[in-house]
């Protein structure tokens, strides 16, 4: 059986719009029991916290590895299976469940209580863009959450998460002890998931062959498919190598006076690289391996390119890989808004947003680059530089949203550095102009005389 019939074990009738949401969060408390999971490979049981209420969608959540939970369903009544990984953050659900680096995954969240603040509207910025969600629809392949709040209440809301899923074809399931499932994955490292509602479990290994969407290029499945341009009346203008840009990068370039044309992950950008005042690498779901083109483009880039280049999270990646260091996989990644950051060349530390599950091994950095911050957790790469040009990139995201505002200058200060690049450029060229006019030696005298 393959990813695509995984749905086809849903059960065939659905959830009606409009009814009465089934969980009913912690007010249900009392009557929750824990049952104990079943697991395939004899490994030690896990506990699930399981509302159980007649009547109500069971729903399963099946590891590779062989644990399984079980719980209710809130989300779409469908099947679905990615990477599993969880996320530390205690707020941002809409905007981390639409952020495209999370495409292929199914998102844990350690905090225990979600939904509580309900969904916001669809409403547009100056730009066009989604002002509360990072990209037009849900991109993560599921969620798991310990308690799912079915009443929900915020200024902004206008539907309840539960409803949010439906409507989207996302499977959800409550009721799971994610503190333990998240011990579990700390310990043995990330594995693939399977989300099924039903009261039939998957019979994993016989009727379901596991499908891992980061084999293949999600990349190019998120990155727009020709070039778009934002803020056309920016004074700067910047090159977004979009390999699945949020919403907010796109916004705090266009905020700082930018004009911002998104291109394709893999657009041949050189031949027209000095239309561009700087580039941006934008974050992006997968292994960064399956993005060559755009690691070629940036090598060619670094030979023939003066002006700044600045990379996030996947963008620090590809930078660091056309630069000459190597990638490798995190055991289970870092995902949260609460990731300490250290910058090296101040001592500073940073409370950062993350959500990545590869890195940059900076054991060894090639001749002209440097490491430029360092994660305070784990000591894994969180960032380069190249030490004579204004080439730069960070592993966090600096645009948040959700999570700490902490780093958002930078993205400022990137633009600036483009302006103050352009400025000087300028200045040469009436320079050189004027020396030509002259000629050098009367150039050169006056340019004495007037010192
Ligand atoms: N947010 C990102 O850009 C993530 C980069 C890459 N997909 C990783 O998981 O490491």
């Amino acid at each position: 059986m393959n990813f695509k019939s995984l749905a086809s074990l849903a059960p065939k009738f659905s959830l009606s719009r409009g009814s009465k949401p089934r969980y009913l969060g912690s007010f249900l408390q009392s009557q929750r029991r824990l049952l104990s999971t079943s697991d395939e490979a004899g490994k030690p049981a896990m506990a699930s916290v399981y509302p159980v209420l007649p009547g109500e969608l069971t729903a399963h959540f099946q590891l590779r590895t062989g644990q399984s939970f079980t719980g209710g369903s809130f989300g779409a009544n469908t099947a679905s299976m990615g990477e599993a990984v969880f996320s530390t953050s205690l707020v941002g659900y809409p905007e981390s469940m639409t952020d495209p680096s999370y495409k292929g995954q199914i998102l844990i969240f350690t905090q225990p209580l979600i939904g509580n603040y309900g969904v916001p509207p669809r409403d547009r910025d100056e730009y066009g863009l989604l002002k509360y969600f990072e990209a037009e629809q849900i991109q993560c392949s599921g969620i798991v959450v310990s308690d799912y709040s079915a009443k929900y209440s915020h200024w902004n809301a206008v539907e309840s998460l539960s409803d949010w899923c439906q409507r989207s074809g996302i499977p959800a399931i409550t009721g799971v002890d994610t503190r333990s499932l998240v011990h579990l994955l700390r310990g043995q490292g990330s594995t693939l998931g399977a989300l099924n509602v039903g009261s039939k479990k998957l019979d994993i290994g016989n009727e379901v062959q596991w499908f891992d969407p980061t084999d293949g290029n999600l990349v190019d499945q998120v990155s727009v498919k020709s070039p778009k341009i934002y803020n056309p009346s920016g004074t700067v203008s910047i090159g977004l190598i979009d390999c699945g840009a949020k919403n907010n990068i796109i916004r705090l370039l266009c905020k700082s006076g930018a004009r911002v044309t998104v291109l394709p992950w893999d657009y041949d950008f050189v031949p027209i690289i000095n239309e561009f005042d700087g580039l941006f690498i934008s974050n992006g779901p997968g292994s960064p391996s399956f993005c060559q083109k755009t690691i070629e483009n940036l090598k060619k880039a670094f030979e023939v390119y003066h002006r700044p280049i600045f990379g996030i999270c996947m963008g620090n990646q590809l930078l660091g890989m056309a630069a000459g260091l190597q990638i490798y996989k995190l055991p289970y990644g870092n995902r949260g808004h609460n990731q300490p950051v250290i910058e090296l060349e101040s001592g500073k530390c940073v409370i950062t947003s993350q959500n990545h599950g590869f890195a940059l091994d900076d054991s060894f950095v090639p001749e002209g680059w440097a490491r430029s911050f360092v994660n305070a957790n784990d000591g894994s790469n969180e960032g380069v530089r190249h030490l004579t040009k204004p080439f730069y990139s960070v592993q966090f995201h600096p645009e948040a949203q959700g999570g700490p505002l902490d780093t958002t200058y930078m993205i400022r200060r990137f633009v600036n550095d483009v302006v103050a690049h352009k400025e000087s450029e300028w200045r040469q060229s009436e320079a050189q102009l004027f020396d030509s006019q002259l000629g050098l030696e009367e150039s050169s005298k006056l340019q004495m005389a007037l010192q």
